[in-house]
């Protein structure tokens, strides 16, 4: 998973840890500069501005100060870097902010490695573009049940394959579950979520092909609260938010089925695409949450890393495969290890 980006990132580790061990070298005073002269965090700039020019890594009483120079082009490479991972452009740039911010002008102790500077900038900065997370069983255990949560999505991105995963590891959480078969549109879509259902030991509830969905998921939710069913989890057939009828019918399906979770389903390989699309639903149906599929698929990564960013909502799981296991719940944390490796 993302194994593309891994790399990339390793080595704009290697290219910042190098530049600022370069400048580090190179700034060696060759008679101690006066620590007075520096800018310490949190106050005014060194009054002298030459010797800010001509000091561009100090090493004075045990710390290091790094300038924007020293980084300049490693920042330039990171950034390009990024955008070919189909990183969003204003996640891109909050990415570099973030990092520069995190390493220039502060004091750092020289006791920690260049390597560790670096990593806990780039981690730091990731954290806070990948947002909390979304913790689902703990939603549900503190909602009044059922807890509806209807999936949205263009087609073929996996949507229903995702709804008998979500299933599987909700049953596994120890919830009940009932799926609304709400794709009546694609010939084959109620067979191949009954299929998923009853391998999972999950109840369906299901009408004809191309019988009103807001008809089926509304006798769903009727279902889930006459057997004290705790989640609905309601598929509904793929479709393009520029198809205006599509999507004045997921708004009624909204409507009737009062959902207290909207999903939006994308494919991670789909990139900035992914991105674009989950804003345009989120405009036109809401979306209180992502799921990103065929992770495993996708080596650059740039969806995983924008779009709760992007649209403002978390992400809530990634699938990893075809089998019904194969979801994870997205933690940002672990993501960023996965990245940036066990390192700092
Ligand atoms: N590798 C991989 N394949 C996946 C993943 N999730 C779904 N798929 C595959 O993607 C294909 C499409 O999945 P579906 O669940 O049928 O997609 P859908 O979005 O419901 O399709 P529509 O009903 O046309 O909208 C299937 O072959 C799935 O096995 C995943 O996380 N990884």
């Amino acid at each position: 998973m993302f194994s593309g980006l891994r790399e990339r990132l390793q080595s704009a580790r290697d290219r910042l840890g190098a530049s600022i061990g370069a400048a580090a070298a190179a700034s060696q005073p060759q008679e101690p500069e006066k620590p007075a002269a520096l800018e310490k965090e949190g106050e005014a700039p060194a009054k002298n501005p030459t010797l800010a020019d001509k000091v561009r890594i100090l090493i004075i009483d045990r710390e290091l100060v790094v300038s924007e120079k020293d980084i300049a082009d490693a920042l330039s490479e990171l950034e390009m870097t990024l955008l070919e991972s189909d990183v969003a452009l204003p996640v891109t740039d909050a990415l570099i902010a973030d990092i520069r911010a995190g390493l220039v002008g502060k004091h750092r102790k020289i006791g920690e490695s260049v390597d560790s500077l670096v990593v806990r900038s780039l981690k730091s900065a990731l954290l806070k573009v990948l947002g909390q997370g979304f913790d689902l069983p703990a939603y549900i255990r503190s909602h009044e049940r059922p807890v509806k949560i209807l999936f949205t999505g263009v087609n073929g991105t996996g949507k229903t394959t995702t709804v008998a995963k979500i299933g599987a590891y909700l049953k596994k959480e120890g919830f009940s579950v009932v799926i609304g078969a709400g794709d009546t549109f694609r010939a084959g879509a109620i067979e191949q979520i009954g299929v998923h259902a009853e391998r999972l030991g999950i109840k369906v509830i299901e009408h004809q092909t191309g019988a009103d969905p807001s008809a089926v998921l509304f006798d769903t939710v009727q279902y889930a609260i006459a057997h004290k069913t705790d989640v609905v989890l309601a598929d509904t057939a793929g479709r393009f938010h520029t198809k205006a009828n599509l999507m004045s019918q997921l708004e009624k399906i909204r409507r009737v089925m009062k959902p207290d979770l909207i999903v939006y389903v994308d494919e991670a390989v789909a990139g900035n695409d992914a991105v674009v699309r989950a804003a345009e639903f989120d405009k036109t149906v809401g979306a209180d949450a992502i799921v990103l599929t065929k992770a495993d698929m996708d080596s650059r990564g740039g969806a995983a890393i924008s779009i709760a960013h992007t649209i403002g909502k978390p992400l809530l799981f990634l699938g990893t495969g075809q089998a019904y296991e194969d979801i994870m719940p997205f933690e940002p944390g672990a993501v960023v290890e996965e990245l940036l490796g066990g390192a700092a």
